[in-house]
């Protein structure tokens, strides 16, 4: 499903991904760490056709990752959902439904069950940040697509919502969707995930299968100091 092709990505005279290079197969569930600014964000943009590595390949379901054919084959719940803060919820769903050719109904069905299920007529920019979050996994994923690139997506979540994410999340990875999910709190999907990839200063420097153990277990067993995700343990140098 993904080909990462030895990756290079600079930022002026900063490398944030450095001669990156796996492949996933169909339905994997994929947990990328790493502390932060090792490059889990700008691997996940390459993935989501939103940025060109410098050098190297990205190719999904064998699509060049930035090809307008690789539009529907993924949804990406990005950090900070892009959102119009003018538009209702039911436009912005209608506007996403539209681009991806989904009936609304359906889109404003998964809302049902959230704190947004008698909100369709509310501003975007009057939604708490919790509540935009949930607009935006509805938003990215109303298309099914085979691969679902999660960055931080429980992030202001209460209980009651990680609780329906990890549901969602559980039920894609039983429809053998391909998932990439980027956390920093590895509890809430800690037994969802079949391989673990480390960054570390935009290098991958761990990348194993987690068939017996729970992603934290496995972590702890490759990183027992922390050291590869705790950005603390680095001291400033390690962030630049
Ligand atoms: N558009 C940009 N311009 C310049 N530098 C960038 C840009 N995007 C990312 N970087 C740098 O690339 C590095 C990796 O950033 P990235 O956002 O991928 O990290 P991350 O692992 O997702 O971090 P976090 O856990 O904090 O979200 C950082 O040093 C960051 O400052």
């Amino acid at each position: 499903m993904i080909e990462v092709a030895s990756v290079t990505v600079r930022f002026d005279n900063h490398t944030a991904l450095s001669e990156a290079s796996f492949t996933t197969a169909h339905g994997e569930f994929v947990c990328l760490v790493g502390h932060n600014g090792s490059g889990k964000t700008t691997l996940l943009r390459l993935l989501a056709g939103l940025a060109e590595p410098s050098t190297g390949q990205v190719r999904v379901a064998g699509h060049a990752a930035t090809d307008p054919s690789a539009r529907t084959v993924r949804g990406f719940v990005q950090a900070e959902p892009p959102l119009y803060d003018f538009l209702t919820v039911r436009e912005q769903l209608s506007f996403v439904c539209r681009l991806y050719g989904v009936p609304l109904r359906s889109a404003l069905e998964r809302l049902e069950h959230t704190v947004l299920a008698d909100r369709h007529d509310a501003l975007v920019r009057e939604l708490s940040l919790g509540m935009r979050k949930q607009l935006g996994i509805v938003a990215a994923t109303l298309h099914d697509p085979a691969l679902v690139l999660l960055d931080e997506p429980a992030n202001a979540l209460d209980a009651a919502a990680v609780g329906a994410l990890r549901t969602t999340v559980r039920d894609w990875r039983a429809q053998g969707r391909t998932v990439v999910l980027c956390t920093h709190d590895l509890a809430w999907a800690d037994d969802l995930a079949d391989r673990l990839l480390v960054l570390q200063r935009g290098r991958v420097v761990h990348d194993i299968r987690v068939a017996d153990e729970t992603v934290t277990a496995a972590l702890r067993r490759l990183d027992p100091t922390g050291m590869l995700t705790r950005p603390e343990a680095h001291g400033a140098e390690a962030l630049r």
